[in-house]
């Protein structure tokens, strides 16, 4: 029996199933069965699909070229202001005439742009996201500066790829001395991260009524963008935000400018050796438990635990592992970026709620998000302690 069949570990009737997986397994890898599948009318609308699909898994990194020139040329801003030929894109880039046509034809296959009349292109459905979410276009330049680190996937995975362009990119990964990085590490990071956040913060702030809390303290909250979008629909809430110090400058100024330093108290630290600070009864963790090892997400959790009051909610958003229909951002995308980085993980909605109930938490569930790919949210309350814990506690304070 092959070594992938191990009875002990399955029912029996898990064991059927998976010789009838492996058997249609031999048989979809069979080049015959390919052949038959694609001329056979009821099978070849499926074979077509799924060969398409493995072409644009092999494509994909020249798909996403495609992409980066066409913000590197502002191609969505100029169709914006309305359609174009392609001899007048062509002045207006600086590029010849032919490719010129050749990036409006490629864009047009992957419906960045669309045909218009008298030969001229406007947006496509994709191209018009690209411009009511203008932050994409900064993960789009980002990836054309980290796509190198990718280049080699087996010795990545093999730990063997040394300091990658992504670990230099997020210095605090792994870093035993994050609280000392300076500005002109943390500064490019936190711009990234506030270019991509109203995508975020309106998935999050839709999902969950941050208005009907007291205090909203935004751990890993980077300049501040999400507790500034919370302030806005809850004119009530007070707001803390804590950081690595560099951070937590750069939030100071834009709570300033945004006429909220009354209102946003600002912590400098990091969550391994500083104390988190008291007083909130909503606690946000906005994509940062995924960039950090299991031994930091738990020693964070904790400290959350420790200070939320009893009628408190942790409020957990960020991209996770397994969502049914984002497996891909989860697992492919976010499973190998955060490798690349080299800390951290996606985790399932399971593994979270495991770890959650380890930090003494309850009533742990996810909320549905409108759009799971990069934003999934869960919530959790404080665990009620047990009379051990309430004595434990007495004695640690
Ligand atoms: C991926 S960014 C997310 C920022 C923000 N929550 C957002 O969604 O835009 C992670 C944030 O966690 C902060 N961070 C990382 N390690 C930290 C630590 N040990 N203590 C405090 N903050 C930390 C980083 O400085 C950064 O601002």
């Amino acid at each position: 029996m092959p070594d992938t069949l191990r009875p002990s570990a399955m029912t029996p009737h898990e064991g059927v199933i998976e010789r009838i997986r492996q058997a249609a397994e031999r048989l979809l890898s069979s080049p015959r069965f390919h052949r038959w599948a694609a001329a056979f009318p009821l099978t070849r609308h499926k074979a077509r699909r799924e060969a398409r699909a493995l072409f644009d898994l092999c494509a994909g990194f020249v798909y996403s070229q495609v992409l980066l020139a066409c913000v590197r040329l502002k191609l969505f801003e100029l169709l914006a202001d309305g359609p174009l030929s392609a001899q007048q894109l062509a002045l207006r880039t600086g590029l010849s005439r032919d490719a010129a046509e050749r990036l409006l034809d490629a864009a047009v296959a992957l419906r960045l742009a669309s045909r218009r009349a008298g030969g001229r292109y406007g947006l496509g459905m994709l191209g018009a996201a690209m411009v009511a979410n203008p932050g994409i276009a900064d993960m789009v330049e980002h990836h054309g500066r980290v796509y190198r680190d990718f280049e080699d996937p087996v010795a990545l995975l093999r730990g063997l790829s040394g300091a990658t362009a992504l670990s230099g990119y997020w210095p605090y990964a792994g870093n035993a001395d994050a609280a000392a990085l300076d500005d002109g590490r943390t500064a490019d990071y936190t711009a990234l991260m506030a270019a991509s956040q109203p995508l975020v913060a309106d998935e999050v702030l839709d999902t969950y009524p941050v208005a009907m809390h007291r205090c909203l303290l935004d751990v890993g909250g980077g300049d501040g963008s999400f507790l500034r979008a919370a302030a806005r629909r809850a004119p009530d809430l007070k707001l803390q935000l804590f950081d690595l110090p560099a951070v937590a400058a750069q939030a100071r100024l834009r709570f300033a400018e945004a006429g909220l330093a009354a209102r946003a108290e600002v912590f400098g630290g990091a969550f391994q050796t500083h104390a988190l600070p008291r007083g909130a009864d909503l606690v946000s963790v906005v994509r940062v438990l995924h960039d950090h090892d299991d031994d930091d997400v738990m020693q964070l959790l904790r400290a959350i635990r420790a200070l939320l009051p009893p009628d408190g909610t942790l409020l957990i958003a960020e991209p996770m592992s397994g969502v049914a229909g984002a497996e891909p951002v989860g697992d492919a995308y976010f499973g190998f970026y955060l490798m690349a980085m080299g800390r951290g993980r996606p985790r399932s909605e399971a593994r979270l709620t495991d770890m959650l109930r380890a930090a003494g938490f309850c009533q742990i569930g996810r909320l549905p998000t409108r759009i799971p790919l990069q934003t999934c949210v869960m919530v959790a309350r404080p665990r009620p302690l047990t009379p051990d814990e309430e004595r434990c506690k007495e004695r640690c304070n």
